[in-house]
C-alpha cells in the first residue's frame, strides 16, 4: 500500500472544496506506489462523473521541488504529451497543504500498467520517452537530482556492513558500493529534462498505446541517455526471474531512436549509464530496506533485483544494447 497519511473523509472533502471540480462522491486510497500517498477521487458536476488523483507528498519529495514537477506536467500536457495536467484551486494554485504536507490534485488518466510488455509496447515506451525529451527542449526550469551517482555510492556505503543481510550475494556484486562507476562516468553527453523513473508501473497503456506517463516526482535535469538507460534497465528484464529480454530492449531502443537518434558517444556510454541507473535503484531500495519493517504495510522492493541487473550490464557491456 502507499497511503502514509490517513486523511479523514472530512479532510478530503475540505481539500476538494478548494477546487471547482464538483461535489465529492468517493475517495479510494491507492495501493500501488511507494513514495507518496495517493487517492482516486470521484466528483460529480452537472450530472457527469469526473475522476482525479489526489497526491499527498511524503518525505522523499522535497516541497521546494514541487513547482518544478507540477510546471513540468503542465508544460508536457500543453504539448499534447500523455501526462496528467494539474488542477488549479479556485485561487489558481497547483499545490496546497493538507495536514501541513504539500498536496496536489491532478487529472486521472485511463489505462493500466503492464508487467510483461510485448515488443510493440516497449517500442511505444521508447517513442514516448524520446517525445518527452523533445517536448521539454524549451522547458526552462531546472532541477538538480538529489540521487546523483556519487550520492548513491554514499547511500550504499552507509549500509556496507549490512548488505549481506539483504542477500548474502549483494556484497560480492558491489564490493566497492559502486564507486568504480565514478571513474568511468561519461561527460559532455546531451542533457535536458528527464523523467528518471520510467518504470512499467509509471506508464499506462490501452492496448499498445501509451495513454499515461505518470509519477514525475524524481524528474530532474540530467543526461538524456541516462533516462533511456533507466528505462532499459526497468523494462528489459522479466518481472519474475529477472531474465534479460533482448527483444524488449531492442524494441525500446528502436522506438526511442525513431524519434531521437542517439549520438555515437551516447550509444557507447549506455553500458556504464545502465550500471549507474541500476545503482541508483539499489541505493534507494537499500535505504528503504533498513528503514522499513519486514512486516510493515509498505512492501519493500528488493535491492537484489537491480544489483543483478547491474552485474548483467557490467558483464555484457555493449552487447546488451546491440540491435
Ligand atoms: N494521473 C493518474 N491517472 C491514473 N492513475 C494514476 C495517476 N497517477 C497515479 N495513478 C495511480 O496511482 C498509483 C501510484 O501513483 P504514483 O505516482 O506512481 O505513486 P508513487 O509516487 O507513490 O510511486 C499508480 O501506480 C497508478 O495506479
Ligand atoms: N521505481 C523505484 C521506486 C520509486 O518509487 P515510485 O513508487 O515513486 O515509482 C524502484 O522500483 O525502486
Amino acid at each position: 500500500m502507499a497511503v502514509y497519511t490517513h486523511l479523514t473523509a472530512g479532510e478530503i472533502a475540505q481539500f476538494i472544496a478548494r477546487f471547482d471540480v464538483g461535489a465529492l462522491r468517493s475517495a479510494k486510497g491507492i495501493a500501488e506506489g511507494v513514495s507518496n500517498s495517493n487517492w482516486l477521487i470521484e466528483t460529480e458536476r452537472d450530472g457527469a462523473a469526473h475522476r482525479f488523483i489526489l497526491t499527498v507528498f511524503e518525505a522523499r519529495t522535497d516541497a521546494a521541488d514541487l513547482p518544478f514537477f507540477l510546471s513540468l506536467l503542465d508544460h508536457l500536457a500543453s504539448k499534447g504529451q500523455p501526462v496528467p495536467r494539474t488542477i488549479h484551486t479556485r485561487d489558481d494554485a497547483n499545490m496546497t497543504l493538507v495536514r501541513g504536507k504539500p498536496a496536489a490534485l491532478i487529472e486521472f488518466l485511463p489505462g493500466v500498467s503492464i508487467d510483461d510488455p510485448d515488443e510493440a509496447q516497449a517500442h511505444a515506451v521508447g517513442v514516448a520517452l524520446a517525445d518527452l525529451h523533445l517536448a521539454t527542449r524549451d522547458f526552462t526550469q531546472t532541477r538538480q537530482t538529489s540521487l546523483g551517482i556519487p550520492t548513491c555510492v554514499g547511500m550504499v556505503r552507509d549500509h556496507a556492513e549490512r548488505l549481506g543481510e539483504v542477500d548474502p550475494a549483494l556484497p560480492d556484486i558491489l564490493p566497492d558500493c559502486g564507486a568504480s562507476l565514478l571513474e568511468s562516468w561519461p561527460e559532455g553527453l546531451p542533457g535536458g529534462t528527464i523523467h528518471a523513473d520510467l518504470f512499467p508501473d509509471n506508464v499506462l497503456f490501452v492496448g499498445e498505446q501509451v495513454t499515461g506517463l505518470i509519477d514525475f516526482y524524481f524528474a530532474c535535469t540530467g543526461l538524456l541517455a541516462f533516462d533511456l538507460a533507466v528505462t532499459h534497465a526497468a523494462w528489459s528484464f522479466t518481472a519474475t526471474g529477472n531474465d534479460f529480454r533482448p527483444s524488449i530492449g531492442r524494441a525500446l531502443l528502436a522506438g526511442y531512436e525513431s524519434r531521437r537518434p542517439l549520438t555515437q558517444e551516447e550509444r557507447q556510454a549506455l553500458p556504464i549509464l545502465a550500471q549507474g541507473a541500476c545503482l541508483r535503484f539499489v541505493a534507494t531500495r537499500v535505504e528503504d530496506w533498513f528503514a522499513t519493517p519486514a512486516d510493515g504495510l509498505v512492501r519493500r522492493k528488493n535491492p537484489m533485483q537491480f544489483a543483478q541487473r547491474l552485474a548483467f550490464y557490467r558483464d555484457r557491456g555493449e552487447a546488451a544494447f546491440q540491435s
